[in-house]
């Protein structure tokens, strides 16, 4: 297998690089066109390491800073051609080329942003020849991002948009950006004084120093902010007035610079040019030209190529994924995602790990398909960024659905945990804490670890504490049991996308 693979490496080129994620009956491999297999992680847990890092130790990069700069534009060119009819010459110097454009363009490949470079340059178009030739234009500089990016402008002016329909989001829907730690947006990020940009991470590592925790909601032109201090709660009133008057402040420098959600990528294919090469310059054949009675005047003079347009953004992933599943640390959501997927093993462009969401694509005989991300176990005050927070939170923003995964099995006894419904209410709370109306999405709860001693008379419970509109769904992920049904409701949930509200009673017969 691997020397084929590497016949296939050598039939595609040395710098394709491809990376193919397979499951083989319980064993998931990764392997490179070039034949190496980078890691190997078997059911039992035991792994054999390639020559790279493996692909789970890697962290994901979903925040990215990006310094885009269009080519400059060839300078045009100072010629004469001679001929017995003019003593001068006639002037043919050509104008320079346009230089080349920075286009990011979404691809299914790519699945992060750990591939990238900050600074990205398209190259400068070419210089204008005798003749009245052209110069040649500047290399593009085309990057792929994932399916999912959106575009935060931080400086410079509007991508120009390749696609328009497509990438350009309905500015209606657009959603508020959240800050996290200043790491999120690149190492540049956290030396704002110097590089003069990214007053999100300035502003949220001026949040950091002061003790607090803000979550800054801004979608072009409604600015609001939400203090969720824990020290604040601790401080009187006065305190409160001066920090608004610090929130106006540090919103009113963020208003002129940091333009939201300018642009996102929703399919594989789309392209979008960040930053514009300049034109060309004029030589000096179409500079005698342009000077009405004195056309006939030969021009000695040329014009240089005009700058490329600059940019600064930041890009972030948001997952596109149909249904999300949130649940506690260790309530088996990965377990269930491999139970639910490993049906047709075309499990996304992700590895199964803690530490990043997971995508599964459920595929049904009728050739329907949709994708369920796994994101980091939730736990209280994760919308402060608690535990793996936010950073994750914000991959669900975008599922149709939502699959409550609940441990039945804790709390029970002496078992360790939040009881199942205790895990519900603070799921729901998390959700609603970091966006309002999240925990309205469609939804079904799967009761996870139905095999466990007392996990019947926990669902019971669950069942009665929950709306006779609400679907649970008892599963033994590990044992996939129950697994084909929830395949059906979590099929019938996307398509009908009804909303059902998660309402708990309280009621306390076990516990
Ligand atoms: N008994 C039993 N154990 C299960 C079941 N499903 C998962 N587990 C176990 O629960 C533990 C946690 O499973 P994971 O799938 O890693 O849980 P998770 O929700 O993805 O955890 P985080 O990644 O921390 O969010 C593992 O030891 C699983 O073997 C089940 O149906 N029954």
């Amino acid at each position: 297998m691997a020397s084929s693979l590497r016949s296939l490496s050598h039939q595609a080129g040395s710098s394709v690089r491809a990376w193919i994620v397979a499951e083989f009956q319980a064993r998931a491999f990764v392997v490179t066109f070039d034949g190496y297999v980078r890691s190997f992680h078997t059911g039992d847990g035991s792994s054999k390491k390639g020559k790279q890092a493996p692909l789970q130790e890697r962290k994901m990069v979903d925040r990215f800073r990006l310094h885009v700069r269009g080519g400059e534009g060839g300078s045009g060119c100072t010629s004469f051609r001679k001929s017995r009819h003019s003593r001068h010459g006639v002037a043919d110097g050509g104008n320079g080329g346009k230089g080349g454009d920075v286009i990011l363009v979404s691809s299914a490949a790519v699945w992060d942003f750990s591939n990238l470079q900050h600074h990205l340059n398209a190259k400068k178009g070419g210089q204008g020849g005798s003749k009245r030739r052209v110069g040649s234009r500047g290399l593009d500089k085309i990057v792929q991002v994932p399916v999912g990016t959106v575009v935060h402008l931080v400086t410079g002016s509007l991508p120009c948009l390749e696609q328009k329909p497509s990438v350009l989001p309905d500015q209606s829907n657009w959603e508020p950006w959240r800050l996290s730690s200043p790491s999120d947006v690149g190492p540049s990020a956290t030396v704002a004084n110097e590089t003069q940009i990214s007053s999100a991470a300035w502003l949220e590592s001026l949040c950091l120093d002061s003790g607090r925790r803000r979550i800054i909601k801004s979608a072009y032109g409604t600015d609001a902010v939400e203090e969720q201090g824990l020290r604040e709660q601790e401080e009187g009133s006065s305190a409160e007035t001066s920090s608004s008057e610090d929130e106006e402040e540090m919103v009113d420098c963020l208003k002129p610079q940091v333009q939201y959600s300018v642009a996102e990528f929703i399919t594989p294919g789309q392209s979008l040019a960040m930053a514009k090469g300049g034109e060309g310059g004029r030589g000096n054949a179409a500079m005698a030209r342009g000077t009405g009675s004195q056309k006939a005047l030969p021009s000695h003079d040329h014009e240089p190529g005009l700058p490329g347009s600059e940019a600064i953004l930041i890009l972030e992933l948001k997952m596109i994924a149909d249904v999300g599943l949130v649940g506690a640390p260790n309530a088996g959501k990965s377990t269930l995602l491999g139970a639910l997927s490993r049906a047709k093993p075309a499990v996304g462009h992700y590895a199964f790990t803690t530490l990043r969401p997971n995508i599964g694509k459920l595929e049904y005989e009728d050739f329907f398909s949709m994708t369920v991300a796994d994101i980091p176990g939730l736990i209280r005050g994760a919308h402060e960024n608690r535990g793996l927070g936010h950073a994750f939170l914000r991959h669900i923003e975008r599922t149709k659905a939502l699959a409550y995964v609940v441990d039945l099995s804790a709390g029970i006894g002496d078992r360790k945990g939040p009881l199942p419904w205790d895990q519900l209410e603070e799921l729901m709370s998390e959700l609603e804490m970091y966006e309002m109306g999240l925990s309205m999405r469609p939804a079904l709860v799967v009761a996870n670890k139905i095999d466990e001693p007392g996990a019947d008379d926990a669902l019971e419970e669950l069942k009665r504490r929950l709306p006779v509109s609400m679907p649970v769904f008892p599963v033994c992920a590990v044992l996939e049991e129950g697994i084909s049904e929830l395949r059906k409701a979590l099929r019938e949930l996307v398509d009908s996308g009804e909303s059902r509200p998660l309402i708990l009673s309280h009621r306390s017969d076990i516990g």
